[in-house]
């Protein structure tokens, strides 16, 4: 049976409560938006195959609870992800304002070559819009994260900020990615052997065209 996939990753889905990590990760892997707010117990997870420069990433996403009373759980995740979302939400000033605690707390307990992104949701919700574009901008800038924009909503850059948390979990580790391009060209190399000796063994003329 084909592999399903070629290498595995763990995102992380951090940020205060009701800012819509979860939301996010629904219409990432399942496009699908619910209105109303079930806040998430301790931790969840959702799979997505993502295929980056012809190799097969399987990401596995935790969404984790926003609550206070959840964080000595929830930080017990950190050490496991190579990659980090970073989100608040873009009608609430206060969820943007603890963005720095979340980013503390990824430096106290997350792996240091860790990636990270910032996104502020909602964006469809301009009506009622208390951080700027440009203050999110800037403080990617400080960290030296990317940032997006997004909304689960309207489906509003989804896939673009997945992506590129992927894309950048995937440079982050090319020494391992091109250990495994090796074995892939190997694998196929030897699945192209046995597929010339297969028709060496068949094929009409095998005693003529046949060297092995
Ligand atoms: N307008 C709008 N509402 C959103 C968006 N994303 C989430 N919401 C709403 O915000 C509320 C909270 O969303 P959740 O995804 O449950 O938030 P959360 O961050 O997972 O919350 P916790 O599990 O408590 O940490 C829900 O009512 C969602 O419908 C969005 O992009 N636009």
């Amino acid at each position: 049976m084909a592999k399903q996939y070629d290498v595995l990753f763990r995102l992380l889905l951090l940020g205060d409560s009701g800012v819509g990590k979860t939301c996010l990760l629904c219409r990432f892997t399942d496009n699908e938006f619910h209105s109303s707010h079930i806040s998430t117990i301790g931790v969840d997870f959702k799979m997505k195959t993502l295929e980056i420069d012809g190799i097969k990433v399987r990401i596995q996403i935790w969404d984790t609870a926003g609550q206070e009373r959840y964080q000595t759980i929830t930080k017990q995740y950190y050490r496991r992800a190579q990659g980090i979302f970073l989100v608040y939400d873009i009608t609430s000033e206060r969820s943007f304002q603890h963005i720095v605690k979340w980013a503390s707390d990824v430096d106290e307990y997350a792996p240091d070559k860790v990636q990270k992104i910032l996104v502020g949701n909602k964006s469809d919700e301009e009506h009622k819009r208390q951080v700027a574009r440009t203050q999110g901008d800037k403080l990617a800038k400080t960290y030296g994260m990317d940032f997006f924009e997004t909304s689960a909503c309207t489906n509003t850059n989804i896939k673009e900020s997945f992506t590129r948390l992927t894309e950048l979990v995937l440079q982050a580790n090319r020494k391992e990615l091109d250990g495994l391009r090796t074995s892939i060209n190997e694998e196929l190399n030897i699945a192209d052997l046995e597929d010339e000796e297969a028709q060496c063994d068949t094929g009409p003329n095998s005693q003529k065209a046949c060297w092995c």
